[in-house]
């Protein structure tokens, strides 16, 4: 069986951070395994606190994980502070960690604020210049290009600025655009886009750690990662159109909408 790690937060109403990344993973026929960056009381109306956990304590939980079960994809998604950023990048390269997807958690869909700038600083220099692809949204591509998004002409120059930064390549995602959720893979051969119509639903909770996670899956089984992507954005355009319908905020995606192989 393929093995993929999560590095992330938990999110106790379960449908973001470890948890989705879990469901996502195994959805995928993946076993999958975690290593907690920070605890965090939320729900789908917000983020009530955040507990990080010492950068030792996750770095025991990397030896615990690369020592006796070495996955075959990593994905990474909130790391909220500079010291757990730094534990990380020294990990996967002592233990030589491939398939590496970055999704750079910034702010959750409800607002709340899960980074600080000190971690997006060590984020760029030490964990972008060693992943496979990085995932972020139209705010977070803003941030790690400098460069204002309007249009998909925009897109592509801030992903290109990206790649030329730090090397690796990037998934500029459109959810939050205006028109259609089209996604940019922007690798050294040049961009591909995909399209997905916009499905009108207040229950995003999630759905950019769903699709990092789903891309590790991918990469973990072995496709390249044009074709992960691709399998990717039809896993969580599914998960989107199941219109699961939980809690009063902007609620959860439905992970086990299909079984391994229907997406
Ligand atoms: N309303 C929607 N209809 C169709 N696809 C969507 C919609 N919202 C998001 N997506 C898709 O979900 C994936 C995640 O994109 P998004 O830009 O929302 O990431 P994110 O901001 O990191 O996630 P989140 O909104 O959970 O913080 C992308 O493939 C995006 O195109
Ligand atoms: C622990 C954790 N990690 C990531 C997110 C971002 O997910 P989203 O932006 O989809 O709410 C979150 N809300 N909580």
């Amino acid at each position: 069986m393929k093995t993929a790690l999560t590095i992330a937060g938990s999110d106790s109403s379960g449908g973001a951070g470890i948890q989705a990344d879990i469901k996502t993973m195994t959805a995928h026929g993946v076993y999958a395994m975690s290593a907690v960056t920070a605890l965090t009381a939320q729900n789908t109306t917000g983020v009530k606190g955040i507990f990080e956990v010492p950068p030792t304590f996750l770095a025991d939980q990397l030896d615990c994980v690369f020592t006796d079960i070495p996955p075959d994809a990593v994905k990474i998604g909130m790391v909220s502070n500079k010291e757990l950023i730094e534990t990380i990048a020294e990990k996967l390269s002592e233990y030589g960690a491939k398939n590496i997807v970055l999704d750079p958690v910034m702010v959750a869909t409800s607002g709340a604020s899960l980074s600080s700038e000190s971690a997006v600083t060590a984020l760029k220099e030490r964990l972008l210049p060693n992943c496979t692809v990085v995932t972020p949204n139209l705010f977070e591509a803003e941030i790690l290009s400098g460069l204002k998004i309007r249009s998909k002409i925009d897109m592509e120059q801030a992903s290109q600025a990206i790649l030329g930064a730090y090397g690796c390549a990037v998934l500029l995602k459109g959810g939050h655009s205006e028109n259609d959720a089209d996604d940019l893979l922007y690798q050294q051969s040049g961009p591909t886009w995909f399209h997905a119509g916009r499905i009108e639903t207040k229950n995003t909770h999630g759905t950019g750690c769903t699709l990092s996670s789903a891309i590790c899956s991918n990469l973990a089984k072995g496709f390249d990662l044009n074709t992960s992507v691709k399998k990717a954005k039809r896993y969580i355009t599914g998960a989107l159109e199941a219109n699961l319908d939980l809690g009063i905020g902007s609620g959860p995606l439905n992970l086990a909408f299909a079984i391994e192989g229907n997406f």
